[in-house]
């Protein structure tokens, strides 16, 4: 096997070159047997094989540098530098991240894993590497979705004055994780079918002028408009324009003719942009034909490309999807906003049922909030639905254009506590903290599928900012039958007894529960509350509670700071109500990819480990 020569960075310079598309043949299916069995991002994978070839070929890493946006297309390179054993342990706890890290490989120059970055990292290392007096050459590689978000604009504009050389790679599969939408994609889309418009043109030219009497005249007058048609179709005029060489579009696929463009862009002494049209899923049919589904894919059956666990049952972002549709159905003011998720936020049906009211703002979260707070301010009721770590990118549209003015918004936290596989990049875990410093913000966290649809209902017709966090995953379906009112503020015993009071935020009230059970069985006595909300925390029934209670403890997915046991320990502070609390958090630390249940245990907010740590300090008060 070619691929076996491949040990270490830039050993793929002794292929020959007949040998490319063997090699790439390799890669692929290499790609395709490991992520069938580890699950990970396979569409973007297939698709950037050669161009990650022709990279290593034109470049020379370390040092040169090439930083990946979004970071989930970097396995070729990841195989390309010595990493093809990592592939056994690829996303799993302790072994090889889906994202480029810095602490992995020194080939790997910038850690990514949220989108459009990629410019701005890059002109950084540009501008170190001239102040440095260095020589090597920096990559930023950007696919045509992430080409959709703000960031990467502001960096644009910054890189159009670089007077030496930067290169800019546009991967353009014409695909986000779903179809890519808006002006860029529209403009992207005219210039990948800039060719075919040009033989129309030629064609329409000596059709006009072999007409007898007005055809002179009417090339004359096309001739003149050319100038318009030039800005929507000559490729790459508005890079061009701007002042950033545009050399395209290439095929993403002729590892040759990548090379020789790479080569040349090297020389260039500005910042370069090279257009590379690439196909998402390159090379496996399933993927070919369901790029969204093998974005991110579970693992699967390679012969048939069905998923190998099949869900059994509903996950959050379901019961989200399903009641969106009803809200729909029931307030025509109700409108749904995405930043380019409509798939994993569960808003696609939404989209199908009332086209209308439903926005994909591309990956542009920070545009989506404060659309919604436009929407707002005109009467509408919005519900933006964005995963938990990408809301970090809007946090001053939430201050400044939501809650300053107290506008209706709603927002949906996908994702929200530890996601898993994808680390420290993704993980839920701020989202308590950085929303509830916010004044005006209100935050509620459903213990399970049912209440997620009463908060639901509740918050569209809250007059306030409010968000609702749910973690990813399969949505709890115990506690069916406590499903009083949601009361604004309030909280809800599940049970309540005496000595112990658990106060479980959402998703950890499944686990408070097991909790409760293992220490009701080993003779303790122990209240549990849902809290429900954790911005206002219900102080009514935290002072009430501590006349039949010795030790609270709460539990949430959030780190420690600003979180809702910290919020709890202010109050018990301020109120002085003198008894012991335990906070059970994440530690304020990022928190590495791997299985959940695994990360749980880890961090110790597993049931066993809290279980322990609350048998401890209760003896200490006895
Ligand atoms: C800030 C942010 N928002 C959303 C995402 C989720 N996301 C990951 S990849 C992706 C699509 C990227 O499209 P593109 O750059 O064209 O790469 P492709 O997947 O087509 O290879 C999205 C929306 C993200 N990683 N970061
Ligand atoms: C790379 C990226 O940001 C997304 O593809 C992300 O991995 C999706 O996560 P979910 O699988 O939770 O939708
Ligand atoms: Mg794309």
């Amino acid at each position: 096997m070619l691929l076996d020569n491949i040990q270490k960075v830039n050993d793929i310079k002794n292929i020959d070159e007949k040998d490319y598309p063997a090699l790439a043949g390799e890669i692929r299916e290499f790609l395709i047997e490991k992520i069938s069995v580890t699950g990970g991002h396979l569409g973007s994978n297939l698709g950037a094989v050669e161009l990650t070839m022709a990279l290593h070929l034109a470049l020379k890493l370390p040092d040169d540098k090439i930083i990946w946006d979004v970071g989930h297309q970097s396995y070729t390179h990841k195989l390309l530098t010595g990493r093809r054993d990592g592939f056994e342990t690829l996303r799993k706890y302790g072994g090889m991240s889906g994202f480029p890290k810095r602490k992995e490989s020194n080939c790997d120059s910038f850690d990514t894993g949220h989108s459009s970055t990629s410019i701005s990292a890059g002109l950084g290392l540009v501008k170190a590497r001239d102040l440095n007096g260095e020589k090597h050459t920096v990559v930023s590689v950007i696919g045509d979705g992430s080409l959709t978000g703000g960031m990467a604009y502001e960096a644009l504009n910054n890189a159009a004055r670089q007077e030496t050389n930067f290169m800019i790679i546009l991967n353009d599969n014409n695909m986000s994780i779903s179809e890519n939408v808006g002006g860029v994609s529209k403009y992207l889309n005219n210039i990948r079918t800039a060719g075919s418009y040009l033989d129309l043109r030629d064609g329409v030219y000596n059709t006009l002028k072999d007409m007898p009497k007005y055809g002179e005249q009417m090339v004359k007058f096309i001739r003149r408009a050319k100038n318009s048609f030039k800005q929507l179709v000559i490729p790459g005029m508005f890079f061009e324009d701007m002042g950033i060489t545009y050399l395209g579009p290439v095929d993403g696929h002729n590892i040759g003719q990548m090379v020789r463009v790479f080569q040349e862009a090297k020389k260039i002494k500005k910042s370069v942009l090279i257009h590379v049209i690439t196909e998402k899923g390159k090379g496996y049919k399933p993927a070919e034909r369901h790029p969204a589904r093998f974005h991110g894919a579970e693992p699967f059956d390679v012969e048939t490309g069905l998923p190998l666990r099949s869900r059994t049952k509903a996950n959050y972002t379901d019961i989200f999807s399903t009641v969106m549709t009803k809200l729909g159905q029931r307030d025509e003011k109700v409108v749904a906003i995405t930043a380019a998720m409509p798939d994993g936020t569960g808003l696609k049906r939404f989209k199908n049922m009332y086209p209308d009211r439903f926005f994909d703002v591309g990956i542009a979260e920070a545009h989506a909030v404060t659309f919604a707070a436009g929407l707002a301010a005109g009467g509408l009721k919005p519900i933006v639905a964005i995963y938990s770590s990408f809301l970090q990118r809007a946090y001053d549209q939430v201050l400044h254009d939501v809650c300053i003015q107290n506008l209706p918004v709603v927002f949906a936290i996908d994702r929200a506590g530890l996601v898993g596989s994808d680390g420290e990049t993704h993980q839920g875990i701020f989202d308590l903290s950085y929303l509830s410093s916010i004044p005006n913000m209100h935050i509620m966290a459903p213990k399970n599928k049912w209440e997620l649809s009463d908060m639901m209902k509740f918050a569209v017709d809250f007059e306030a900012p409010i968000a609702l966090r749910y973690p990813r995953g399969e949505a709890y379906d115990g506690l069916k039958e406590y499903r009083a009112p949601i009361v604004y503020g309030k909280g809800e015993y599940i049970y309540e007894e005496e000595d112990i009071c658990l106060l479980a935020v959402g998703s950890m009230v499944k686990v408070a529960e097991q909790v409760r059970k293992e220490l009701k069985e080993k003779g303790y006595s122990c209240s549990l509350v849902n809290a429900r909300f954790v911005k206002p925390i219900d102080e009514e029934l935290i002072e009430e509670a501590a006349t039949g209670h010795k030790l609270f403890v709460t539990l949430e997915e959030n780190v420690a700071s600003g979180g809702f046991g910290e919020k709890v320990r202010e109050f018990m502070d301020r109120k002085e109500i003198g008894k012991t609390l335990l906070t059970v958090t994440i530690p304020d630390e990022y928190v590495e990819h791997g299985n959940v249940d695994l990360l749980r245990q880890e961090i110790g907010i597993d049931e066993d480990s809290v279980v322990k740590r609350i048998i401890t300090e209760y003896a200490v008060l006895k």
